[in-house]
Protein backbone atom coordinates (compact mmCIF):
# COMPACT_ATOMS: atom_id res chain seq x y z
CA UNK A 1 0.00 0.00 0.00
CA UNK A 2 0.85 2.40 -0.33
CA UNK A 3 0.10 -0.81 0.85
CA UNK A 4 1.84 -1.57 -1.19
CA UNK A 5 -0.79 -1.24 -4.03
CA UNK A 6 -3.39 -2.11 -4.49
CA UNK A 7 -4.51 -3.57 -1.87
CA UNK A 8 -7.61 -4.89 -0.21
CA UNK A 9 -10.75 -6.04 -0.24
CA UNK A 10 -11.06 -8.17 1.79
CA UNK A 11 -14.29 -10.24 1.11
CA UNK A 12 -16.70 -8.32 2.53
CA UNK A 13 -19.53 -9.70 0.18
CA UNK A 14 -19.71 -12.76 -1.39
CA UNK A 15 -20.69 -11.24 -4.53
CA UNK A 16 -17.32 -9.62 -4.47
CA UNK A 17 -18.19 -6.04 -3.33
CA UNK A 18 -14.84 -4.76 -2.54
CA UNK A 19 -13.77 -4.29 0.69
CA UNK A 20 -14.73 -0.45 0.25
CA UNK A 21 -10.98 0.74 0.50
CA UNK A 22 -10.39 1.88 -3.34
CA UNK A 23 -10.24 0.13 -6.41
CA UNK A 24 -7.97 -0.08 -9.64
CA UNK A 25 -8.18 -0.16 -13.66
CA UNK A 26 -7.51 -3.00 -15.41
CA UNK A 27 -4.01 -3.13 -17.25
CA UNK A 28 -2.65 -5.05 -19.30
CA UNK A 29 -0.36 -8.24 -17.37
CA UNK A 30 3.06 -7.47 -17.87
CA UNK A 31 4.43 -11.17 -17.39
CA UNK A 32 1.77 -11.86 -20.73
CA UNK A 33 3.15 -8.54 -22.74
CA UNK A 34 6.94 -9.34 -21.99
CA UNK A 35 6.23 -13.20 -23.38
CA UNK A 36 4.55 -12.25 -26.53
CA UNK A 37 7.22 -9.41 -27.21
CA UNK A 38 10.01 -9.00 -25.22
CA UNK A 39 11.71 -5.92 -27.00
CA UNK A 40 9.02 -3.51 -26.63
CA UNK A 41 8.50 -1.23 -23.84
CA UNK A 42 5.36 0.68 -24.05
CA UNK A 43 5.26 4.26 -23.12
CA UNK A 44 3.14 3.90 -20.14
CA UNK A 45 6.10 2.06 -18.44
CA UNK A 46 8.63 4.26 -19.34
CA UNK A 47 9.71 6.61 -16.59
CA UNK A 48 10.08 9.93 -16.48
CA UNK A 49 13.84 10.93 -16.61
CA UNK A 50 14.23 11.45 -12.93
CA UNK A 51 12.13 8.43 -12.01
CA UNK A 52 14.51 6.70 -13.69
CA UNK A 53 16.78 3.62 -11.51
CA UNK A 54 19.82 5.70 -12.55
CA UNK A 55 22.86 4.81 -10.70
CA UNK A 56 23.52 8.24 -9.77
CA UNK A 57 21.10 8.73 -7.59
CA UNK A 58 22.50 5.66 -5.63
CA UNK A 59 23.65 6.07 -2.66
CA UNK A 60 27.65 6.42 -2.75
CA UNK A 61 28.68 4.78 0.32
CA UNK A 62 27.50 0.72 0.69
CA UNK A 63 25.35 0.64 3.73
CA UNK A 64 23.25 -2.20 4.42
CA UNK A 65 19.91 -1.82 6.42
CA UNK A 66 20.42 -3.37 10.16
CA UNK A 67 20.12 -7.49 11.12
CA UNK A 68 17.89 -7.90 14.05
CA UNK A 69 18.49 -11.22 15.59
CA UNK A 70 14.52 -12.44 16.20
CA UNK A 71 15.30 -15.49 18.86
CA UNK A 72 17.42 -12.93 20.95
CA UNK A 73 14.57 -10.46 20.60
CA UNK A 74 11.83 -13.33 21.62
CA UNK A 75 14.16 -14.24 25.23
CA UNK A 76 13.75 -10.44 26.30
CA UNK A 77 17.47 -9.59 25.32
CA UNK A 78 17.80 -5.68 25.70
CA UNK A 79 20.90 -4.87 23.36
CA UNK A 80 19.04 -6.58 20.86
CA UNK A 81 15.44 -4.66 21.53
CA UNK A 82 18.06 -1.66 21.85
CA UNK A 83 19.09 -2.28 18.13
CA UNK A 84 15.63 -2.60 16.95
CA UNK A 85 14.80 0.71 18.63
CA UNK A 86 17.85 2.00 16.18
CA UNK A 87 16.56 0.36 13.32
CA UNK A 88 13.50 1.59 13.62
CA UNK A 89 14.52 5.26 13.98
CA UNK A 90 17.51 5.46 11.67
CA UNK A 91 16.49 3.10 8.78
CA UNK A 92 12.25 2.12 9.18
CA UNK A 93 13.42 -1.29 7.82
CA UNK A 94 15.63 -3.96 9.12
CA UNK A 95 16.03 -7.78 8.18
CA UNK A 96 15.17 -10.55 10.77
CA UNK A 97 16.64 -13.90 11.07
CA UNK A 98 16.39 -16.38 13.48
CA UNK A 99 12.52 -15.52 13.24
CA UNK A 100 11.01 -18.94 13.62
CA UNK A 101 9.18 -19.15 10.23
CA UNK A 102 10.28 -22.40 9.14
CA UNK A 103 12.49 -22.94 5.91
CA UNK A 104 10.00 -25.38 4.74
CA UNK A 105 7.16 -22.70 5.12
CA UNK A 106 9.50 -20.16 3.41
CA UNK A 107 10.08 -22.59 0.56
CA UNK A 108 6.60 -23.39 0.50
CA UNK A 109 5.21 -20.00 0.07
CA UNK A 110 7.26 -18.95 -2.50
CA UNK A 111 7.06 -22.05 -4.56
CA UNK A 112 2.65 -21.52 -4.39
CA UNK A 113 3.81 -17.89 -5.90
CA UNK A 114 5.69 -18.99 -8.59
CA UNK A 115 3.33 -21.93 -9.22
CA UNK A 116 0.34 -19.37 -9.81
CA UNK A 117 2.36 -16.79 -11.93
CA UNK A 118 3.33 -20.04 -14.31
CA UNK A 119 0.05 -20.42 -14.95
CA UNK A 120 -1.53 -19.29 -18.33
CA UNK A 121 -3.29 -16.16 -18.73
CA UNK A 122 -6.38 -17.33 -18.80
CA UNK A 123 -6.61 -19.34 -15.44
CA UNK A 124 -5.18 -16.51 -13.74
CA UNK A 125 -7.80 -14.19 -15.43
CA UNK A 126 -10.61 -16.43 -13.00
CA UNK A 127 -9.27 -14.37 -10.25
CA UNK A 128 -8.94 -11.27 -11.48
CA UNK A 129 -9.79 -8.04 -9.63
CA UNK A 130 -13.64 -6.90 -9.58
CA UNK A 131 -13.99 -3.36 -10.79
CA UNK A 132 -14.58 -2.28 -7.27
CA UNK A 133 -11.98 -4.15 -5.52
CA UNK A 134 -8.55 -4.53 -4.48
CA UNK A 135 -8.25 -8.39 -4.13
CA UNK A 136 -7.35 -10.59 -6.67
CA UNK A 137 -5.52 -10.75 -9.69
CA UNK A 138 -4.33 -7.66 -11.63
CA UNK A 139 -2.32 -4.34 -10.61
CA UNK A 140 -2.40 -1.88 -8.11
CA UNK A 141 -3.22 2.14 -7.65
CA UNK A 142 -3.88 2.58 -11.15
CA UNK A 143 -6.15 5.04 -10.83
CA UNK A 144 -5.74 7.26 -14.37
CA UNK A 145 -5.21 6.54 -18.17
CA UNK A 146 -2.49 8.58 -18.30
CA UNK A 147 -0.26 7.54 -15.02
CA UNK A 148 2.99 5.41 -15.62
CA UNK A 149 2.41 1.84 -15.12
CA UNK A 150 4.52 -0.46 -13.09
CA UNK A 151 6.99 -3.12 -14.26
CA UNK A 152 4.89 -5.88 -12.14
CA UNK A 153 1.81 -8.35 -11.97
CA UNK A 154 0.50 -9.11 -8.60
CA UNK A 155 -1.85 -10.78 -6.47
CA UNK A 156 -3.69 -9.42 -3.20
CA UNK A 157 -5.15 -11.46 -1.31
CA UNK A 158 -6.85 -10.80 2.57
CA UNK A 159 -5.24 -13.64 4.75
CA UNK A 160 -6.25 -12.60 8.50
CA UNK A 161 -8.55 -12.84 9.97
CA UNK A 162 -10.12 -15.84 8.69
CA UNK A 163 -13.27 -14.38 7.25
CA UNK A 164 -11.64 -12.18 5.54
CA UNK A 165 -10.44 -14.91 3.54
CA UNK A 166 -12.69 -14.40 -0.08
CA UNK A 167 -11.65 -17.80 -1.18
CA UNK A 168 -13.23 -16.95 -5.39
CA UNK A 169 -9.61 -15.17 -5.44
CA UNK A 170 -7.66 -18.32 -4.08
CA UNK A 171 -6.07 -20.75 -6.65
CA UNK A 172 -7.39 -23.71 -4.84
CA UNK A 173 -7.02 -25.85 -7.58
CA UNK A 174 -2.85 -25.34 -7.27
CA UNK A 175 -1.96 -28.20 -5.13
CA UNK A 176 -0.43 -27.03 -1.89
CA UNK A 177 -1.30 -23.06 -2.28
CA UNK A 178 -4.16 -22.69 0.13
CA UNK A 179 -2.11 -24.63 2.61
CA UNK A 180 1.20 -22.43 1.95
CA UNK A 181 -0.51 -19.53 2.19
CA UNK A 182 -2.29 -20.76 5.57
CA UNK A 183 0.72 -22.22 7.24
CA UNK A 184 2.76 -18.70 6.22
CA UNK A 185 -0.20 -16.37 7.20
CA UNK A 186 0.17 -18.14 10.61
CA UNK A 187 3.41 -18.22 11.07
CA UNK A 188 4.17 -15.04 10.17
CA UNK A 189 1.22 -13.54 12.67
CA UNK A 190 3.04 -14.92 15.31
CA UNK A 191 6.30 -13.04 14.38
CA UNK A 192 4.50 -9.66 13.77
CA UNK A 193 3.08 -10.05 17.76
CA UNK A 194 6.41 -10.62 19.57
CA UNK A 195 7.76 -7.29 17.05
CA UNK A 196 5.09 -5.23 18.36
CA UNK A 197 5.23 -6.92 22.20
CA UNK A 198 8.91 -5.54 21.39
CA UNK A 199 7.78 -2.22 20.24
CA UNK A 200 5.04 -1.79 22.48
CA UNK A 201 7.91 -1.71 25.67
CA UNK A 202 9.87 0.21 23.21
CA UNK A 203 6.95 3.19 23.18
CA UNK A 204 6.57 3.19 26.67
CA UNK A 205 2.95 0.66 26.72
CA UNK A 206 2.71 -2.62 27.85
CA UNK A 207 3.27 -5.90 25.82
CA UNK A 208 0.09 -5.62 24.19
CA UNK A 209 -0.30 -2.31 23.95
CA UNK A 210 -0.09 -2.27 20.07
CA UNK A 211 -2.08 -4.91 19.34
CA UNK A 212 -4.96 -3.18 21.54
CA UNK A 213 -4.37 -0.60 19.18
CA UNK A 214 -4.90 -2.07 16.09
CA UNK A 215 -8.24 -3.47 16.90
CA UNK A 216 -9.16 -6.06 14.70
CA UNK A 217 -5.38 -6.62 13.51
CA UNK A 218 -6.24 -7.48 9.44
CA UNK A 219 -3.77 -9.22 7.54
CA UNK A 220 -3.60 -8.98 3.72
CA UNK A 221 -0.59 -10.23 1.10
CA UNK A 222 0.42 -9.12 -2.27
CA UNK A 223 2.25 -11.44 -4.00
CA UNK A 224 4.57 -9.39 -6.78
CA UNK A 225 5.63 -11.13 -9.81
CA UNK A 226 8.42 -8.64 -11.68
CA UNK A 227 9.29 -10.20 -14.96
CA UNK A 228 12.77 -9.32 -16.91
CA UNK A 229 12.84 -5.99 -19.01
CA UNK A 230 15.50 -5.63 -21.34
CA UNK A 231 15.69 -2.27 -20.64
CA UNK A 232 15.66 -1.99 -16.81
CA UNK A 233 17.17 1.20 -16.52
CA UNK A 234 14.01 2.71 -18.02
CA UNK A 235 11.18 1.04 -16.05
CA UNK A 236 10.36 0.37 -12.05
CA UNK A 237 8.95 -3.17 -10.70
CA UNK A 238 6.89 -0.56 -7.89
CA UNK A 239 7.09 3.38 -8.35
CA UNK A 240 8.55 4.92 -5.07
CA UNK A 241 5.94 4.63 -2.01
CA UNK A 242 5.38 4.34 1.61
CA UNK A 243 3.61 1.02 2.95
CA UNK A 244 -0.33 2.43 4.53
CA UNK A 245 0.51 -0.59 6.52
CA UNK A 246 1.58 -0.79 10.77
CA UNK A 247 4.18 -2.76 9.88
CA UNK A 248 4.76 -4.93 6.52
CA UNK A 249 7.09 -8.19 6.29
CA UNK A 250 8.68 -9.18 2.78
CA UNK A 251 9.87 -12.64 1.44
CA UNK A 252 11.99 -12.07 -1.31
CA UNK A 253 14.34 -14.50 -3.79
CA UNK A 254 17.18 -14.81 -2.47
CA UNK A 255 19.48 -14.61 -5.23
CA UNK A 256 18.44 -10.83 -7.03
CA UNK A 257 18.93 -7.75 -5.47
CA UNK A 258 15.85 -5.32 -6.68
CA UNK A 259 14.10 -3.37 -3.81
CA UNK A 260 16.02 -0.25 -2.08
CA UNK A 261 14.97 2.36 0.01
CA UNK A 262 15.78 6.00 0.74
CA UNK A 263 17.97 6.74 3.18
CA UNK A 264 20.01 10.10 3.41
CA UNK A 265 18.97 11.48 0.29
CA UNK A 266 19.58 8.50 -2.13
CA UNK A 267 18.40 4.98 -2.74
CA UNK A 268 19.91 2.01 -0.50
CA UNK A 269 19.77 -1.84 -2.43
CA UNK A 270 18.40 -4.19 0.38
CA UNK A 271 21.22 -7.27 -0.06
CA UNK A 272 18.47 -10.57 0.13
CA UNK A 273 19.95 -12.66 3.27
CA UNK A 274 18.81 -16.09 2.40
CA UNK A 275 15.62 -16.95 4.62
CA UNK A 276 15.72 -13.41 6.27
CA UNK A 277 12.09 -11.78 6.09
CA UNK A 278 12.43 -8.05 5.15
CA UNK A 279 10.41 -5.82 8.00
CA UNK A 280 9.40 -2.03 7.33
CA UNK A 281 7.41 0.47 9.71
CA UNK A 282 4.36 1.73 7.65
CA UNK A 283 2.30 5.02 7.98
CA UNK A 284 0.29 3.80 11.01
CA UNK A 285 3.44 3.13 13.14
CA UNK A 286 4.61 7.16 11.90
CA UNK A 287 2.08 7.80 13.06
CA UNK A 288 1.34 6.62 16.40
CA UNK A 289 4.58 7.23 17.23
CA UNK A 290 4.80 10.67 16.11
CA UNK A 291 7.58 10.41 13.88
CA UNK A 292 10.07 8.21 15.88
CA UNK A 293 9.64 5.33 13.37
CA UNK A 294 9.92 6.16 10.08
CA UNK A 295 7.60 4.81 7.59
CA UNK A 296 10.35 4.58 4.57
CA UNK A 297 9.82 5.29 0.82
CA UNK A 298 10.96 2.45 -0.99
CA UNK A 299 10.67 0.80 -4.64
CA UNK A 300 11.40 -1.93 -6.54
CA UNK A 301 13.90 -2.31 -10.10
CA UNK A 302 13.71 -5.04 -12.57
CA UNK A 303 16.60 -6.88 -14.34
CA UNK A 304 17.11 -8.54 -17.76
CA UNK A 305 18.13 -11.93 -16.32
CA UNK A 306 15.63 -13.58 -14.54
CA UNK A 307 12.01 -12.42 -13.07
CA UNK A 308 11.51 -11.86 -9.56
CA UNK A 309 8.99 -13.03 -7.28
CA UNK A 310 7.71 -11.33 -3.27
CA UNK A 311 5.63 -11.49 -0.78
CA UNK A 312 4.58 -8.25 1.05
CA UNK A 313 2.45 -9.36 4.30
CA UNK A 314 0.08 -5.79 5.37
CA UNK A 315 -0.16 -5.67 9.02
CA UNK A 316 -3.85 -3.64 9.02
CA UNK A 317 -5.29 -1.58 11.53
CA UNK A 318 -8.98 -1.71 12.43
CA UNK A 319 -11.01 0.84 10.30
CA UNK A 320 -12.06 2.30 13.48
CA UNK A 321 -7.93 1.93 14.74
CA UNK A 322 -6.89 5.91 15.50
CA UNK A 323 -3.73 6.12 14.01
CA UNK A 324 -2.51 9.64 15.89
CA UNK A 325 0.68 9.83 18.41
CA UNK A 326 0.44 7.91 21.42
CA UNK A 327 0.24 9.37 24.98
CA UNK A 328 3.20 7.24 26.50
CA UNK A 329 5.49 8.69 23.02
CA UNK A 330 4.51 11.72 23.49
CA UNK A 331 5.46 11.91 27.45
CA UNK A 332 8.96 10.61 26.84
CA UNK A 333 10.15 12.63 24.07
CA UNK A 334 10.42 16.49 24.36
CA UNK A 335 9.07 16.94 20.56
CA UNK A 336 5.69 18.47 20.13
CA UNK A 337 2.98 16.23 18.50
CA UNK A 338 3.43 16.52 14.73
CA UNK A 339 0.79 14.35 13.92
CA UNK A 340 -3.17 14.20 13.98
CA UNK A 341 -5.24 11.62 15.15
CA UNK A 342 -7.06 10.32 12.23
CA UNK A 343 -9.18 7.32 11.32
CA UNK A 344 -7.42 4.33 10.01
CA UNK A 345 -10.11 3.86 7.43
CA UNK A 346 -10.02 7.15 6.43
CA UNK A 347 -6.01 7.90 5.48
CA UNK A 348 -6.77 4.37 3.73
CA UNK A 349 -9.44 5.34 1.46
CA UNK A 350 -7.34 8.46 0.78
CA UNK A 351 -4.40 6.86 -0.04
CA UNK A 352 -5.39 3.98 -1.79
CA UNK A 353 -7.40 6.52 -4.45
CA UNK A 354 -3.90 7.90 -5.89
CA UNK A 355 -0.89 6.65 -7.66
CA UNK A 356 1.84 5.89 -5.86
CA UNK A 357 3.75 8.58 -5.17
CA UNK A 358 6.55 8.50 -2.94
CA UNK A 359 5.55 9.62 0.71
CA UNK A 360 2.42 12.12 -0.37
CA UNK A 361 0.20 10.17 1.59
CA UNK A 362 1.98 10.86 4.55
CA UNK A 363 1.30 14.71 4.56
CA UNK A 364 -2.50 13.89 5.50
CA UNK A 365 -1.56 12.78 8.29
CA UNK A 366 0.93 15.62 9.63
CA UNK A 367 0.26 18.55 11.64
CA UNK A 368 2.00 20.59 9.63
CA UNK A 369 2.51 20.31 6.16
CA UNK A 370 6.60 20.77 5.69
O1 LIG B 1 9.04 -6.46 -4.14
C1 LIG B 1 9.58 -5.68 -3.36
O2 LIG B 1 10.78 -5.76 -3.05
C2 LIG B 1 8.80 -4.54 -2.74
C3 LIG B 1 7.31 -4.69 -2.80
C4 LIG B 1 6.60 -3.59 -2.07
O3 LIG B 1 7.17 -2.62 -1.67
C5 LIG B 1 5.14 -3.71 -1.84
O4 LIG B 1 4.51 -4.67 -2.34
O5 LIG B 1 4.61 -2.84 -1.11
FE1 LIG C 1 5.95 -1.50 -0.21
Amino acid sequence: MKMGSKVENGGKDEDGEGLGWGSSLPVPSVQEMVRNDSKTIPERYIQKHEERPLDSQMCQVSFEIPIINFSLLANGDEEERGKLDFACKEWGFFQIIDHGVADEVLTKMKAAVEAFFALPLVEKQKYAMAANDLQGYGQGYVVSDQQKLDWNDLMFLMTLPNKYRNFKYWPTTIPGFKEAVEQYSEQIQKLTCEIFANLSILMGMERNGLEELHGEMKQGMRLNYYPTCFKPELVLGVSPHSDASSITLLLQDDDITALQIKHDGGWVPVKPIPNAIVVNMGDAMEGWSNGMYKSIEHRAVTNAMKPRISVATFVIPAEEAEIGPLEPVLQNSCSPKMYKNVKYVDYLRYTLGGKMDGKSSLQLLKLESE
